[in-house]
């Protein structure tokens, strides 16, 4: 088995000191303005290794946004925000994350295998061609998709293309993947395997995954939730300690009930001034 969890080298192989048990994320005042207006509003939260944490909210509510931070894609952030021992977008973290964007970046007119070897080359181009293939035979596995390996990306159903991209993202062992909506549009059967899938590469690997959704069940299958709303975190916490914290039976019941106590305070708020 291995461990992806392992924090950035430093002399000698070891890791880098103080690094050890950083979190996976580190977030301090994160704020991120976007065209006139502030979408992300000094955000305070950590991400654990080795767990899956849902990201969820409403349509808007800035998930993506928070995302492309994380990744290092996102223009105007300000605060602190440290993605695996390092400032986001530090150069030496290029290979360390998977990121899978809500549109499938697959391209149609090559076959999966195509792709993929397409997109391991990029990703190091030093790799010989052996490597390259065992990669790519390595994450079809892992996605189930062998046997339509040889397959045409165009001709492949929804879900087939998102497991093409995951598998993109999965090409180089990343110790953190962070996937926007994975399984918008899927089917029942087919967002349960994912969901099995990802919770997989949690366990085995000791992999982190943060996955934006704004489908409330799919939060009972985290380890730990961001909840989000209007570019604020509502609560970061495990879904059972968020129930019992509401009285709430589902996640979606405590959501909706931490959205009207936020609004109760906000009234409070503006009649004492
Ligand atoms: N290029 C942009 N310029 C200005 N504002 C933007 C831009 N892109 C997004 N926004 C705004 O930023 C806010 C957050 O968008 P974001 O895409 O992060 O939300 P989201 O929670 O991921 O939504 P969804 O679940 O629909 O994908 C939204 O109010 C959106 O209108």
């Amino acid at each position: 088995m291995m461990n992806y969890a392992a924090d950035p080298p430093g002399a000698g192989g070891q890791p880098a000191p103080g690094t050890l048990r950083t979190p996976a994320i580190r977030a301090e005042g994160l704020t991120v303005v976007r065209g006139p207006r502030k979408v992300l509003r000094a955000l305070d939260f950590t991400v654990p290794r080795g767990q899956i944490t849902g990201l969820l909210g409403p349509s808007g509510c800035g998930k993506s946004t928070l995302m492309r931070a994380i990744v290092g894609t996102q223009a105007k952030v300000t605060g602190t925000l440290d993605v695996l021992g390092r400032p986001a977008g530090h150069r030496s973290l290029r290979t360390r994350i998977g990121y899978v964007t809500q549109a499938p970046s697959v391209y149609d007119d090559l076959t999966v295998r195509q792709n993929l070897d397409y997109f391991a080359a990029i990703l190091d181009p030093r790799h010989t061609t052996a490597d390259r293939h065992h990669d790519v035979d390595r994450v079809l596995t892992d996605v189930d998709l062998t046997s339509h390996a040889d397959a045409l990306a165009g001709n492949l159903s929804g879900g087939q293309r998102s497991r093409v991209s995951l598998a993109v993202a999965l090409l180089g062992t990343p110790e953190l993947l962070v996937l926007d909506e994975p399984t918008v549009g899927l089917d029942p059967v087919l967002r349960r395997d994912l969901w099995n899938l990802f919770h997989a590469i949690a366990a085995d690997r000791g992999a982190t995954l943060l996955i934006s959704s704004h489908v409330m069940d799919e939060a009972e299958r985290c380890h730990r939730l961001l909840l989000m709303r209007e570019g604020q975190i509502l609560a970061d916490d495990t879904p059972d300690a968020l129930r019992t914290r509401t009285g709430a039976e589902t996640v979606e019941a405590a959501f909706l009930h931490l959205v009207d106590e936020a609004s109760a305070a906000a009234r409070n708020k503006e009649t004492t001034r």
